[in-house]
């Protein structure tokens, strides 16, 4: 059960006080999702989410909550953060930063066929448009700095193949990011973590992505590479399926033009998102912060991604 913190319906109604909700009715934890507290929540308003976060604090949530708001203004489906009676979108609960947000419909496909990969490249592509003018700055907290921090701390973990695997690609990386096709690469806001179970559908139709908890300005070619790794891979291989991929790049391709700079750059965007989760997985299971994870999950995944991404070129991002 990933609730961490406690909160009764006494509480809710409590915090509702501060809200334009009207009275809370029921509170139900939510057993998925492994950083926060989730609640769904129900009002005399409507049905909306609660989340209690238990390891960014105040100063850091802004950024998210208001790029969420920002994207849900502008058409991108996302959850709408609720403001209080002053204009919050962050009040504390149990002494914790908390928010509630609207509750988007539906539920994640975990078996996505090219409608489901199409609609979510498209989507992302407007969401990367509509950040452009969002004006709060943060940078990817997990991306290049944060590789070369956790490196050594998991590195004596990892038998010779592996040791041997995460030092090359990061040799390899580093290089990369100093190259001047990099430099040239588009770039704003990125959710960072648009996996199949932080993206709801009912039936084919796309009603929003969530869990913007990762975001932070970086590429977009990286965010669309993390899509790409979890949309359209075999899961029990990590190799591409031609026809997920083809169906996600043409349709992002059809609301923001790929550039040649970012062609150039897609084989080793793929890997650079391989890598991001094979180490924040390695780093969750070595150095588990204390209450922190319930299963973390497999580092292997995304080792056999990055040997694969490695091994065999992926579909280019436009003819
Ligand atoms: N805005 C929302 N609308 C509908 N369901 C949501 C919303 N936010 C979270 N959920 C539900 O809560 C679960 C856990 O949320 P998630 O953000 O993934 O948690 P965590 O950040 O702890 O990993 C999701 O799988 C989803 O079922
Ligand atoms: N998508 C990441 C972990 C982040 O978990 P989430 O439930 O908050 O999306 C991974 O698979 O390693």
């Amino acid at each position: 059960m990933a609730v961490f913190t406690a909160v009764s319906l006494d509480d809710l109604t409590l915090l509702l006080k501060k809200f334009p909700l009207g009275n809370a009715i029921a509170i139900k934890g939510i057993s998925s999702g492994i950083e926060n507290s989730n609640f769904f929540i129900d009002t005399e308003h409507g049905e909306y989410v609660l989340t209690i976060f238990e390891n960014l604090s105040f100063a850091q949530l802004p950024f998210y909550l208001q790029l969420m708001r920002h994207l849900a203004e502008r058409g991108v489906l996302v959850p709408a953060p609720v403001p209080d009676e002053s204009g919050e979108l962050v009040v504390p609960l149990h002494g914790k930063p908390a928010a509630i947000v609207s509750k988007l419909e539906g539920s994640s496909q975990m078996a996505p066929q090219p409608v489901h990969c199409a609609a979510v490249g498209a989507m992302l592509a407007k969401m990367h448009l509509a950040a452009r003018d969002f004006a709060l700055q943060q940078p990817n907290l997990r991306g290049l700095d944060w590789w070369n921090d956790t490196t050594p701390q998991v590195l004596p973990f990892l038998d010779e193949r592996n040791a041997h695997l995460l030092r090359a690609e990061m040799h390899f990386q580093s290089a990369f990011a100093a190259c001047d096709h990099y430099h040239r690469l588009g770039r704003g806001p990125v959710h960072a973590d648009l996996f199949r179970n932080n993206v709801m559908f009912v039936g084919e139709r796309l009603t929003g992505f969530f869990d913007f908890y990762f975001a932070g300005c970086d590429t977009w070619l990286f965010d669309v590479a993390v899509t790409v790794n979890d949309w359209c891979i075999d899961l029990d291989t990590g190799v591409l399926d031609t026809a997920r991929v083809r169906a996600l790049l043409d349709a992002y391709h059809a609301v923001r033009p790929f550039t040649a700079d970012e062609q150039a750059a897609w084989q080793p965007m793929l890997r650079a998102a391989a890598l991001r989760f094979w180490l924040s997985r390695l780093y969750d299971l070595y150095q588990p912060r204390e209450a922190e994870m319930l299963t973390p999950h497999d580092p292997a995944h995304f080792e056999r991604i990055l040997r694969e991404r490695i091994a065999t070129p992926a579909p280019e991002l436009f003819a």
